[in-house]
This record gives C-alpha cells, sequence and structure tokens, in this order.
C-alpha cells in the first residue's frame, strides 16, 4: 500500500553500515523490519544511513519539509554533535532516538546525548527491535 501521508524518515549515523559484519542482523534487515511495521499502519519510510554528519543535517532538512517524524540512531555524533541537534530543533517534528546498545551502560562518553535534548522518546538496548518500538510508537501518536 502506498500512502498519501508524508514519510517516516528512518536516519542511521557513521558504521551502522557494518552491523552485519559485528552481527547477524544488518541494517537491510532492520529497513525491511521497519518498512513492514509502518506499512502495517499505512506510513511510508525514508530509510537512509550516513558517515557524514553533514549528509544526516541534509536529510533531517529534507524531512522538515517532506517528512511526518524522524526516528534517528545518530551513532557516534549522537554524543557531540550539536549541527544534528540544531537541525532536530529546527525540523519541529516528532523525534524518536534510538540505539541498538543500552549506552548508559558503556563508556562514560556515551552517556551524553546532544540528541536526546531534542528527542520526544529514547529507546537504547532493544537491540534492532528498538527500530520496530520506535515505529510503534510513532504509529500511536501520529495523526492521519
Ligand atoms: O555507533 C554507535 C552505535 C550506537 O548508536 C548504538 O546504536 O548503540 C551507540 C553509539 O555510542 C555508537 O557510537
Amino acid at each position: 500500500m502506498t500512502s498519501t501521508r508524508r514519510p517516516i524518515y528512518v536516519l542511521n549515523g557513521p558504521n551502522l553500515n557494518l552491523l552485519g559484519v559485528y552481527g547477524t542482523t544488518t541494517l537491510a534487515d532492520i529497513e525491511e523490519a521497519v518498512r513492514a511495521r509502518a506499512a502495517a499502519g499505512g506510513w511510508d519510510v525514508e530509510f537512509h544511513q550516513s558517515n557524514h554528519e553533514g549528509v544526516l543535517v541534509d536529510r533531517i532538512q529534507e524531512a522538515r519539509t517532506e517528512g511526518a517524524a524522524i526516528v534517528i540512531n545518530p551513532a557516534a555524533f549522537t554524543h557531540y554533535s550539536i549541527a544534528i541537534h540544531d537541525a532536530l530543533e529546527a525540523a519541529e517534528l516528532p523525534v524518536v532516538e534510538v540505539h541498538l546498545s543500552n549506552v548508559h551502560r558503556r563508556e562514560a562518553f556515551r552517556h551524553t546525548s546532544y540528541v536526546s535534548l531534542q528527542a520526544d522518546v529514547v529507546i537504547a538496548g532493544a537491540g534492532a527491535f528498538g527500530y520496530e518500538m520506535a515505529v510503534e510508537h510513532l504509529l500511536r501518536t501520529l495523526e492521519g
């Protein structure tokens, strides 16, 4: 089913393209699961990954005018990107921050998130399923 609604943007930061190298789940698997869950609720998904901060800022700016909401795993940029923080603030969209790992159980430098300041919901430690949780939350809260 193709939706006339604006899509949910699902954005992924640096090194997440290597997921399949370190584990069994690939980013393509996550994309498939997210698309299926969104489609079941009548929503389309724009799914992107970039290793470049500016490209992610461009995608967030695109979502600002073309998207309904943003799910973002900014990866390492989480912990220091004021540019991504500012882009999310300007977007004025619902934002769900996702981390595969529980960043709070890891190194101290991962305990700071600039993105959380702009996130409505933060999901960390649920693995790939965290992305589906994020979409599920948006399906419940976004209006038609
Ligand atoms: O690249 C990543 C992945 C991550 O965002 C996660 O999904 O758990 C956590 C970050 O600290 C790390 O830099």
